[in-house]
C-alpha cells in the first residue's frame, strides 16, 4: 500500500505543479489517498495510542473542532507522505528562496531537514488529523513551531464533499504589501491534495518578486462531519 502511495506521488505531473506553485502559490492535485486508505484515518482518529497532543480549538480561539498531533513513530502512510512529497517540494522551495535573493538551504532529503529541526531544538512531530462537525471551522492561522520551517504543506480531504458534509472549503488569504488581501477558496474531493505555503510566498511583481504573506484556514462546515490529514514538514519546539 504505501509503496504505492509513493508511486503515485512521483507520478504527479510534477511540471505543471511547479507552475502553479509559481503562478498562484498553491497547487491542487488529484487523488493521493483511496477511498479505504481516508476511511483507515477516519478511523484511526478515535484510537489513542497514536497521538502526542489533542487540541480543542474553541478552547484556544482558533475555531470549532478537534485536532490531534501523531506522536513518533509516524504510522507508515504518513511517513511515507512526509518523505514522498518533501523533495519535490524543496526544489520548489529553493526556487522561491533564489526569487527573494536568499541562499537555497533546503536539504534534498526529509532527514536531513528534520536534523535541522532538532539542532534547533524542533524535535516533536507536527502532521495532525483534524475534525470539524456542523458549524466547525479553522480560523486563517500558521502552523510555525519553532525558528526552523519548510515553506511549503500538504493537506488531505479525508470525506466526501457534498456527502458526508457541506460547507467546509479550504481557504486561503494572501496579504499584499500595500494593497487589500486576496481570498482563494479550494473545494477538495476526498483522497485529494493541497499543496499551499506555510508562510508567505513570492509574487512576481513589475519590479521583480516581493512577499505575500498568507494564511490558511477552513470555511464553515454546515452539516456532516469532515476529517482533514495535515501534512507538516517541520517539527515543532
Ligand atoms: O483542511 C483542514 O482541516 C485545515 C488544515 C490545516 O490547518 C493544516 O493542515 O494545517
Ligand atoms: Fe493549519
Amino acid at each position: 500500500m504505501t509503496s504505492n502511495i509513493q508511486t503515485r506521488i512521483n507520478n504527479l505531473d510534477w511540471g505543471s505543479i511547479h507552475n502553479e506553485l509559481d503562478e498562484h502559490g498553491f497547487a491542487i492535485l488529484p487523488p493521493i489517498l483511496t477511498k479505504d486508505e481516508c476511511e483507515f484515518f477516519i478511523k484511526l482518529y478515535n484510537e489513542k495510542e497514536p497521538y502526542r497532543t489533542t487540541i480543542n480549538m474553541s478552547r484556544y480561539r482558533f475555531g470549532n473542532g478537534e485536532y490531534k498531533y501523531f506522536a513518533y513513530p509516524l504510522p507508515q502512510i504518513i511517513e511515507v507522505l512526509r518523505e514522498s512529497f518533501y523533495p519535490e517540494l524543496a526544489n520548489a522551495a529553493n526556487r522561491w528562496s533564489e526569487y527573494l535573493k536568499k541562499p537555497a538551504e533546503f536539504p534534498l532529503k526529509h532527514q536531513e531537514f528534520l536534523e535541522k529541526c532538532e539542532r534547533h531544538e524542533q524535535l516533536r512531530p507536527t502532521p495532525l488529523i483534524l475534525k470539524y462537525e456542523k458549524g466547525g471551522f479553522n480560523c486563517l492561522h500558521q502552523d510555525l513551531y519553532g525558528d526552523v520551517f519548510f515553506p511549503f504543506q500538504v493537506v488531505v480531504v479525508l470525506n466526501q464533499r457534498d456527502k458526508d458534509y457541506t460547507g467546509g472549503e479550504s481557504l486561503l488569504v494572501e496579504q499584499i504589501p500595500r494593497a487589500q488581501s486576496r481570498g482563494h477558496v479550494v473545494t477538495l474531493e476526498q483522497g485529494c491534495a493541497l499543496i499551499f505555503p506555510t508562510n508567505n510566498r513570492p509574487f512576481l511583481g513589475k519590479n521583480g518578486y516581493y512577499k505575500t504573506t498568507v494564511r490558511h484556514g477552513v470555511s464553515t462546515v454546515t452539516s456532516g462531519e469532515r476529517y482533514g490529514l495535515g501534512i507538516i514538514f517541520h517539527d515543532s519546539k
